[in-house]
């Protein structure tokens, strides 16, 4: 059966959400090296977009928010069918996305367009910019002559401030700033009159000076076209700037959402906290605290059990899906700072494990001596020297074996989204039921709580 959906987000009041998705699935099989495939192996799949659910309210800024593979462009391009989701549901003004053939998704194309971010590579460099911008206009068939296409060329450069207009119809891509580029693409992307606009990382690669610039003629924008917005972001701080609100995307699961006040005063998710104690405070006197997640992003072929997040979580916990790679990152991590004597005296002792496809009750530990008791003395002085590692949380048992150490975890649970009326957040802290200091603090998801004001 498939998931309840997570249903804290829906737009107030209306029988149609603007945009309502569903636990929305894009998944991308991996082809693997050409051994794989003689062999006929599994490669495996990445999750780029993982049972995701949220409406977005018409004249809504959304945020999706994440560091890089955490599956935010992926969502975005799901959503105007540049990338083919492989399941779950998402509506724009009822109609169904998903699964939609290619010419009727390019009718409804031109009422959800896209900012890239790279305005450098959207414009191509051989084309003036009136045949840029003009270009969707040829395409959809909504040109009357070539007078025409000018005028509406010239109204949308007018808008997005490239004034006098007709100064810049015949010059190139080459013959503008970065700023004046994106004010080019933004043309492009509202010439067809768009209701919806998915900006992927639209500032990130322009002068800080222009930034502000560009996101405040976005706001114009959205002011004067009533557009709606989904501004894809690996920067919090923009995001605060510009978004009614935000959701938190990891491996590509949301694990947090609301209204960006909301999450900016009391983000619940430890991610969430992570990222904002990363922001750079503009105040040099003012020193904040830094919990940065450790590690990088897994692999997105292989994510971690449990909760996705626990394996660089300062504050996991036993049932957040503890398991034998854990262990090997623990062991790695320590390593790291030995002497190399020592490391390579502690390395000798310890053997490959076989790494599970998913969750197992009890893991092998083999010992490369064979003595597994040796093995089991050596993990529990590890444990003795840092007994409040997270990691030891999610160990039920250790045991010496034959020639190996047995490690039994407690089982994994995946967190579902709870909510607090403003924001939701998937983190087992947030359930009463595994974390009892969390009691009453949120609940299960319900259909009327966390709608956008
Ligand atoms: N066409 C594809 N085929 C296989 N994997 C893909 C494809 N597109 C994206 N992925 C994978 O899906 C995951 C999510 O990628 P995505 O680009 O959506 O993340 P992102 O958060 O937008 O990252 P970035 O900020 O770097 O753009 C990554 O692991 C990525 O490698």
């Amino acid at each position: 059966m498939p998931p309840k959906p997570d249903v804290t987000t829906e737009a107030p009041g209306a029988a149609t959400p603007f945009i309502s998705v569903k636990n929305l699935r894009t998944y991308f099989e991996i082809r693997g090296s050409v051994v794989d495939r003689l062999m006929g192996r599994d490669a495996g799949t990445v999750k780029a977009v993982d049972d995701v659910s949220f409406d977005l309210a018409k004249g809504e800024v959304l945020g999706l928010v994440g560091e890089s593979g955490s599956g935010k462009s992926t969502l975005g391009r799901s959503l105007l069918g540049l990338v083919r989701a492989t399941g779950g549901s998402a509506t724009f003004e009822g109609q169904e996305i998903v699964g939609l053939d290619e010419p009727a998704l390019r009718r409804l194309r031109a009422r959800m367009q896209m900012v890239f971010q790279d305005p450098h590579a959207a414009l191509n460099p051989a084309m003036t910019i009136e045949q840029s911008v003009g270009h969707p206009l040829k395409i959809h068939k909504r040109v009357k002559g070539p007078n025409d296409l000018r005028r509406q060329v010239v109204a949308a450069l007018e808008r997005v401030g490239l004034s006098p207009a007709e100064t810049y119809l015949d010059k190139y891509p080459g013959d503008l700033s970065g700023g004046q580029k994106q004010r080019a693409v933004i043309a492009r992307a509202i010439v067809l009159d768009p209701v919806l606009l998915v900006a992927d990382e639209p500032v990130s690669m322009l002068d800080m000076s222009v930034r502000s610039k560009i996101l405040k003629l976005m706001i114009d924008l959205k002011d004067s076209l009533g557009l709606t917005y989904l501004y894809i972001t690996h920067d919090l701080a923009t995001a605060k700037f510009f978004c009614d609100r935000i959701a938190i995307l990891y491996l590509g699961r949301i694990v947090e959402i609301g209204e960006a006040r909301a999450l900016y005063a009391d983000p619940r998710h430890p991610y969430t906290q992570a990222l904002l104690e990363a922001i750079p405070d503009p105040d040099p006197n003012h020193t904040l605290p830094r919990n940065l997640p450790r590690g990088e992003i897994p692999d997105a072929a292989k994510p971690p059990h449990g909760c996705a997040f626990h394996p660089r979580c300062p504050r996991a916990f036993a049932p957040c899906g503890w398991e034998i790679r854990d262990l090997m990152g623990l062991l790695e991590a320590r390593w790291a700072g030995m002497a190399e004597a020592d490391h390579r005296a502690e390395r000798a002792l310890i053997g490959t494990p076989k790494i599970p496809d998913g969750p197992e009750p009890t893991s092998r530990l083999p010992a490369a001596s064979g003595d597994g008791a040796a093995l089991l003395a050596l993990l529990e002085g590890i444990r003795a020297e840092n007994p409040d590692e997270p990691f030891w949380t999610g160990v039920k048992a250790l045991r010496a074996g034959a020639g190996q150490v047995e490690i039994d975890w407690h089982a994994p649970v995946t967190p579902r989204l709870r909510h607090d009326g403003k924001t939701a957040a998937a983190c087992h802290l947030l359930d009463p039921e595994l974390w009892p200091q969390a009691a009453g603090a949120l609940s299960e998801a319900d259909p009327s709580a966390t709608a956008p004001a």
